[in-house]
């Protein structure tokens, strides 16, 4: 005997559990997983990007006050006037990649090339920032600027929400990008010390740092995963339960119960309206006998076999079939007068025929048959709901009377 397969969601949560379990997190996860989790990554970064633009334009606001501070004494500048001229500049550069940025970031329509740019606006910073300073006169301030690095590193690693391969690449392509920059100018006065102090401890602080958050981000996808999959089978419970609790278990009509609620509903929406309620009761002739006959179990599938008939006749969108009890079917039809219930139950009554069930203990036919009772009326706040299906009752009564096989109409139609 072949294992059955578990459900989909199983093997999912079974795969969820597993991941959360491992001590060693690796920073990929199995493909149906990844391209989610690495989209939730991305639209993350974007969102902390047009949250919080406004930090890197403070950011570089602060260097400049800075800057103007120490090298001013009443508004005047007091280092070299070239120092002044390419501190401007320097400041104008950054600035320039900041605004294009942040335009780039709030254009939806760039969402695809987010990463790209980041790179491309990082790599620039990130040269301005070192050899602008390579070429100060002043040597502190040379050495106060270069500091401007660590707070752009910083920012890539530890605020922006990308992950490690993306900050380390950020990093470690701008360390590439300087030293080819620094080659190609031929600069004499560039600080080697200086550059591996800031450029190099800060990608190494700033790895190992993304990637405990890379982790986490990780983490916490996979435990909002398990919960939207305990979430989603909770919910097919719940469903699957309220249909258990109006279905009945043999033939799959709506039961007894749900057949109570849904009449009282309709009763209330017909009074409203001023529009016929229908209810068209029917029995299965002689099934006493047919049990003792064919036995209990042929019994069951006839029953089965009546149920299908009932439910191709309640055809239109409010029609309602239901098993009333043992072998006693009802069939709801709102908006019907006794002349369209009429043409239903003895739609009902032939299709039930046609099925030509061999009924041995029958007196009426060689086959299952039933009889039918039919009743309508326009409800009103003067008249019990029972009322309708006393009179449904009675019809069907009067039908076994009269012989069984047949429709009756209630009386008072
Ligand atoms: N096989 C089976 N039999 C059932 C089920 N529910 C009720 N019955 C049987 O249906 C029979 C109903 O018998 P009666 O109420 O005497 O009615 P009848 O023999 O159909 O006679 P008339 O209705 O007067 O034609 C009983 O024998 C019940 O045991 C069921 O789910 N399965």
């Amino acid at each position: 005997m072949s294992a059955e397969k578990p459900p989909a969601w199983e093997a999912e949560y079974d795969t969820v559990r597993d991941l959360l379990g491992q001590s060693f997190m690796r920073l990929r996860f199995p493909a149906s997983f990844e391209k989610e989790f690495r989209q939730n990554m991305n639209t993350r970064a974007l969102e902390t990007v047009r949250e919080n633009y406004w930090m890197l334009f403070l950011l570089a606001l602060s260097a400049v006050l800075i800057i103007y501070f120490q090298y001013t004494v009443g508004g005047v500048w007091i280092g070299a006037v070239e120092d002044l001229r390419l501190a401007v500049l320097m400041g104008l550069c950054i600035i320039s990649v900041l605004v294009i940025f942040t335009a780039l970031a709030k254009s939806p329509s760039m969402d695809r090339h987010f990463f790209s740019y980041t790179v491309a606006c990082c790599l620039l910073m990130l040269l301005f920032m070192t050899i602008f300073p390579a070429y100060f006169r002043d040597e502190v301030l040379r050495q106060r600027s270069t500091y401007l690095v660590i707070y752009l590193l910083m920012i890539v690693y530890g605020v922006a929400n990308l992950r490690l391969h993306q900050s380390a690449f950020i990093g470690f392509t701008g360390m590439g990008a300087v030293v080819l920059a620094v080659n190609v100018l031929g600069m004499q006065r560039f600080d080697w010390g200086m550059f591996m102090q800031f450029f190099f401890l800060t990608n190494l602080v700033g790895v190992g740092n993304n990637y405990v958050v890379e982790v986490r981000e990780r983490r916490l996808f996979l435990q909002s995963r398990l919960l939207d999959l305990e979430k989603r089978q909770l919910n097919k419970l719940s469903e699957r339960l309220v249909q258990l609790a109006r279905e009945d278990g043999l033939t799959g009509l709506a039961n007894r119960r749900h057949f109570n609620d849904r009449f009282l509903m309709e009763w209330e929406r017909a009074r409203r309206d001023g529009k016929p309620l229908a209810l068209v009761f029917s029995d299965v002739d002689h099934f006493k006998a047919f049990n003792d006959k064919h036995g209990h179990l042929e019994g069951d599938r006839a029953l089965i076999a009546v149920a299908d008939v009932l439910k191709s006749v309640a055809t239109r969108p409010g029609d309602l079939a239901a098993r009333y009890g043992g072998e006693e079917f009802v069939l709801l039809l709102p908006n019907t007068t006794c002349d369209g219930a009429m043409e239903v139950a003895r739609e009902l009554i032939a299709g039930i025929d046609a099925k030509a069930i061999a009924h041995r203990g029958s007196k009426v036919a060689k086959h299952v048959t039933i009889s039918a009772g039919v009743a309508s009326m326009v409800p009103d706040v003067h008249i019990a709901p029972a009322k309708l299906i006393d009179l449904a009752d009675e019809a069907l009564y009067a039908a076994k009377h009269e012989g069984r096989h047949r429709v009756v109409v209630s009386t008072a139609c």
